[in-house]
Order: structure tokens, then sequence, then C-alpha cells
């Protein structure tokens, strides 16, 4: 199994949901940048589980440690560890998923492809991975603050429950200012209501996380393979429960015509190259053209339902699963913090790339 992303800067993260820890090891991060432990920690608690009522109970602190890498508060240009060590697992409510496999979720293709998986709380298939992420994602995004850019994400739509304007219209200071940081005050009431409902009918509900990037220099991106949307696209793909990605225009710009998609150029009073409209999301040709970069990651309704479902076991045999442990009824308000770091991690390699790319 490949666990390693990045090209320069390079995380690989390890551990299981009810193993001993989970962490990341980063390689490729210039020394010198200034972190500290505060700053690390701050980003895990926006994802940890436990953290409100409309989230998994599973109460985890997640308080990280630095095993290296990091000395005087700045980076050393050596690999960097952290660690962050299960406390809170509950193990014995999953004995019932030991040889069967809970509808929609990894079970039966871990056993596929390994022959036995670990079960309790569905091992490395758990999302309890992405803390590792979210740990290395600091890094990448106060090494992208450095150059000026930005990443804000915020929970866009829960169920059929949507804001209803996009982030050129929102206020994305007020992302955190609700449990469900979706940055629309009545929307986000709303959403709150519905997962707290669909908790209490014992089901879970999907949802859509949106992100902007601002301040990227045109020309970051490679040209064919590893073009930037693509690489964006991969790093959303890899998140837990993901169904789907689109940036810019996507999936509504087939409707309309050439003559009202082109983002047509301009130079402003400053002497920068500039577009009227942004359909192509900041990206052209798999580069950054200088415009904001914008796209949309879909979650799906997760796969554990504390209800009785059908399904089989290991040798076949058709049974009565009931659902058992403790788990998300929407994971959109906690993949905020995923999607940032993905995305940082996939600018901050690109950042990385381009100072190879030029003589000057
Ligand atoms: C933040 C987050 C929390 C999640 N919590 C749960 C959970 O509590 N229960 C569950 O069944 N799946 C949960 N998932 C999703 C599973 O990890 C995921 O569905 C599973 O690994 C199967 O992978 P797939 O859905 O990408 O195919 C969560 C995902 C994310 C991003
Ligand atoms: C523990 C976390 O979330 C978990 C993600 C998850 C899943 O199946 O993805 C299932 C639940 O836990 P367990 O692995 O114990 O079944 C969630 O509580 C976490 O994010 O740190």
């Amino acid at each position: 199994m490949s666990n390693t992303y990045g090209s320069i800067f390079r995380i690989t993260t390890f551990g299981e949901s009810h193993g001993t820890a989970v962490g990341v090891i980063v390689d490729g991060c210039p020394a010198g940048l200034p972190i500290t432990i505060e700053e690390i920690q701050a980003a895990l608690d926006r994802r940890r589980p436990g953290q409100s009522k409309i989230t998994t109970p599973r109460d985890e602190k997640d308080q990280v440690q630095i095993l290296s890498g990091i000395f005087n508060g700045q980076t050393q240009g050596t690999p960097i560890a952290l660690a962050v060590f299960n406390k809170d697992q509950a193990s014995h409510d999953y004995t019932h998923i030991e040889k069967a496999y809970r509808p929609s979720h990894a079970d039966y293709t871990y056993t596929a492809k390994y022959g036995s998986r670990d079960h309790r709380g569905g091992g490395r298939s758990s999302a309890r991975e992405t803390l590792a992420r979210v740990a290395a994602g600091v890094l990448a995004q106060k090494f992208l603050a450095l150059q000026g850019i930005q990443i804000t994400s915020y929970v866009s739509q829960v169920g059929s429950i949507y804001a209803p304007a996009d982030y050129t219209q929102l206020d994305l200071s007020q992302v955190d200012n609700t449990i469900v940081r979706c940055p629309h005050p009545e929307t986000a009431q709303a959403m709150i209501q519905l997962i707290e409902e669909t908790r209490d009918k014992l089901d879970t509900v999907g949802g859509v996380v949106s992100c902007v990037i601002k301040g990227v220099p045109a020309g970051l991106g490679e040209p064919v393979f590893d073009k930037l949307h693509a690489e964006l696209g991969k790093a959303m793909l890899s998140i837990n429960a993901v169904k789907g990605f689109e940036y810019g225009s996507g999936f509504e710009g087939v409707s309309m015509y050439g003559s009202q998609h082109n983002d047509v150029f301009y130079t402003d009073e400053d002497g920068q190259v500039k577009t009227r409209t942004n359909h192509s999301g900041g990206i052209q040709g798999g580069i950054s053209n200088g415009q904001d970069i914008y796209f949309k990651v879909a979650f799906k309704p997760v796969a554990t339902i504390l209800q009785p479902q059908s399904s089989i076991d290991q040798s076949g045999q058709e049974i009565t699963l009931q659902g058992k442990g403790r788990h998300d009824p929407c994971v959109l308000p906690r993949a905020v913090p995923i999607v940032d770091a993905m995305a940082a991690l996939v600018l901050a390699d690109f950042v990385l790339r381009q100072r190879a790319n030029k003589v000057d």
C-alpha cells in the first residue's frame, strides 16, 4: 500500500485507528520555517473526534508530539516526525465485524487485498489516519503563508441544504463561528439541525466542502500528467468518503457556450494580468494563472449507520449486522481541515518544484 504523498514536499503516514499511535513523517520541508507545537495542535483540534455534538463522540484529545525535525521553534531541514497516541479506542465494540463486512466501508476490500485486516475501528481504513495529514498540512500552510498563499475551506452543503452564495459573497473569516463550519449563519443552523435529526434517526448524511486558494502566482503546476488540478483532484479523492471533485465551473460549465465560458484577459492599473471571469478556477493547461483557485469536494453519507443492515460474513453467509461503535453522522465539519491540509500539501510541493524549474 502506498502511503506516501508528494514529490519534493513528501509525507508518509502510519498508524491504525485502534493501534498505538497515528503519525506522519514529512520529508522535504525547507529548513528555517518557524513552527510551534501550538500551531499544529490548533489544526488537530479542528479535526479531532468528540469536538462537538454533531461529530463522533469518540473523545480523543489528539495531543501531538514532535519526535524529530523541529528545534528551537524552527524546522531543521531533516525528516519531521509527528505522532498522536490513541487513548480512547473502545475496541470491544468492533468484534461484530471481525469476520463480517460493513456495507460500503472498506472491510471487504481490505480483506480482498491483504487476506486479513485490523478490524478494530476499521484499522488503517478509518479516517483517523487523516490526523497525520492535517499535522503535516500545518507545515505546508505556514510555508505557503510566507509566499502570500492562503487556503480557506468551508462546508457549503449538507444533504440538500446549501449556502445560497459562493465564496466571493461569503465572509470566510466566519468559518469557525459555528460547529458545522459553514460561514453563512442561517444555513449553518439548518445544517446543524439536519445533522442532529439524521443522527437521532441512526443514519448519516453527506455534503460538500468548498475550498478557495488565494495569492497563488501564475506559473505553478505541470503541463502534462501532474497538472495542478489533477494533483488537487488526486489529493482530494484520497480523503476517506470522498466521491467527487470539481474545480472552476466544473459540471455546470457544460451548459455554457464558449463565448460565455471564456475568461477574458485584461491588464489592471498595476500592470498585472487578470481575467474578468474565473470559470477556469485559476488553472489553465494544468498551470495556475494567478486568479483564485477554487474547487468543491463531495463527501458521501458515511457507511456505519447504527441500525441493523443485511450483509455477509467472510464465508459468504448472509447475516444481519447491527452497527456499533462511535461514528460521525456527518463528516463535513471535520473534513474542512483535511481539505485545507491536502490542498496545502499540493501547493507547497508545486512551489518547491517551481524553484527547480527556472534559471532565476
Ligand atoms: C473526517 C471523517 C470521519 C469519518 N468518520 C466515519 C465514521 O465515523 N464512520 C464511518 O463508517 N465512516 C467514516 N468515515 C468514512 C470512512 O473512513 C470511509 O468511508 C471508509 O474508509 C471507506 O472508504 P471510502 O468511503 O472512501 O470508499 C469518515 C471520513 C472522514 C473524512
Ligand atoms: C476516530 C476518528 O474518527 C473515526 C473515523 C471512523 C472511520 O471509519 O473513518 C470511524 C470512527 O472511529 P473508529 O475508527 O473508532 O470506528 C470515527 O470515530 C478520528 O477521525 O480520529
